[in-house]
């Protein structure tokens, strides 16, 4: 976290409480259609029955071409700073960003990795288990746009089913007639891909602070509903040759008051 933010007792940063549902970029660029929170949601933030959600470390990773911009993008959210020279991300970086989402807190480790091919293989070995993937281009360099749908592919395989987005970056060097025309091929894209769509500048922070609290509320809204709908966990006993599955209700989440005695099954 940068220095000179105020930070609250529960170690977020003030500029990092989300309390309202961030709306997407572009309502017709999204695959993500809700407005809201999910009520379930909003009922147990409210009421702090947010199981492991708020304990756990998400996790986004960010990838694409070389020079795209994908270090300034996580340095002008997590420092609110842009640098103009370049420096080659050697393998991979990362920031940790702690929220705190209808009062819950919620942290957010973001991965910014090598756009060079040689630095591909370490970088791809930390896709696994993300819950966010961001690919970002430049919406100034056309060839850019064109290899998105590769690293999509890449960084989804061992994902964890998670929240996608196109971000085309570099708004602040476009007219707005060049970002109208690039911009009707990036949502074709997007859509293409099962990804929301967002046009930022890390330059002058454009949007930059608004898809940060889009991808948290996404995630947030997603992890949470997640925990909150898997009420029945099964486990598995091996006795002897026999596998016996024992079913039992995990309401701790939802009201106590209909929790159930464990039933038994094979
Ligand atoms: N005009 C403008 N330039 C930008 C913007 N974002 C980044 N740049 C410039 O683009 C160059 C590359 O930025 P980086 O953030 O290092 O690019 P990267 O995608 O992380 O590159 P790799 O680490 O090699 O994959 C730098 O010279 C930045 O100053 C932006 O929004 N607008």
């Amino acid at each position: 976290m940068s220095s000179g933010r105020t930070v609250l007792s529960n170690n977020v940063a003030k500029d990092r409480i989300v309390s309202k549902f961030q709306q997407a970029y572009h309502a017709d660029a999204t695959p993500y259609q809700k407005m809201n929170f999910h009520p379930k949601v909003k009922a147990a933030s409210s009421e702090n029955r947010t199981g492991t959600v708020g304990l756990k470390i998400s996790k986004a990773v960010i990838v694409g071409d070389v020079s795209v911009g994908k270090t300034c993008f996580v340095n002008r959210f997590c420092h609110d700073l842009f640098d103009r020279d370049y420096k080659a991300t050697i393998g991979v970086d990362f920031e940790v960003e702690k929220f705190s989402i209808l009062s819950t807190n919620f942290t957010l480790q973001i991965w910014d990795t090598a756009g060079q091919e040689r630095f591909k293989c370490i970088a791809a070995s930390y896709y696994r288990g993300a819950n966010v993937v961001i690919v970002a281009f430049d919406l100034s360099d056309e060839e850019s746009l064109n290899n998105v749908e590769k690293w999509m592919v890449d960084a989804s395989e061992n994902a964890n089913d998670p929240v996608k987005f196109l971000v085309g970056n570099k708004r602040d060097l476009l007219s707005e007639a060049a970002y109208e025309d690039i911009e009707s091929r990036a949502v074709e894209k997007a859509n293409k891909l099962g990804a929301e769509f967002w046009a930022v500048s890390a330059k002058n922070g454009l949007n930059v602070r608004e898809f940060f609290f889009r991808a948290v509320c996404l995630t947030y809204d997603s992890l949470l509903l997640n925990e909150l709908e898997s009420t029945k966990t099964v486990s598995s006993k091996q006795i002897g040759s026999n596998l016996i599955s024992i079913q039992k209700e995990n309401t701790d989440l939802y009201e106590a008051k209909n929790k159930q005695k464990s039933k038994c099954c094979s």
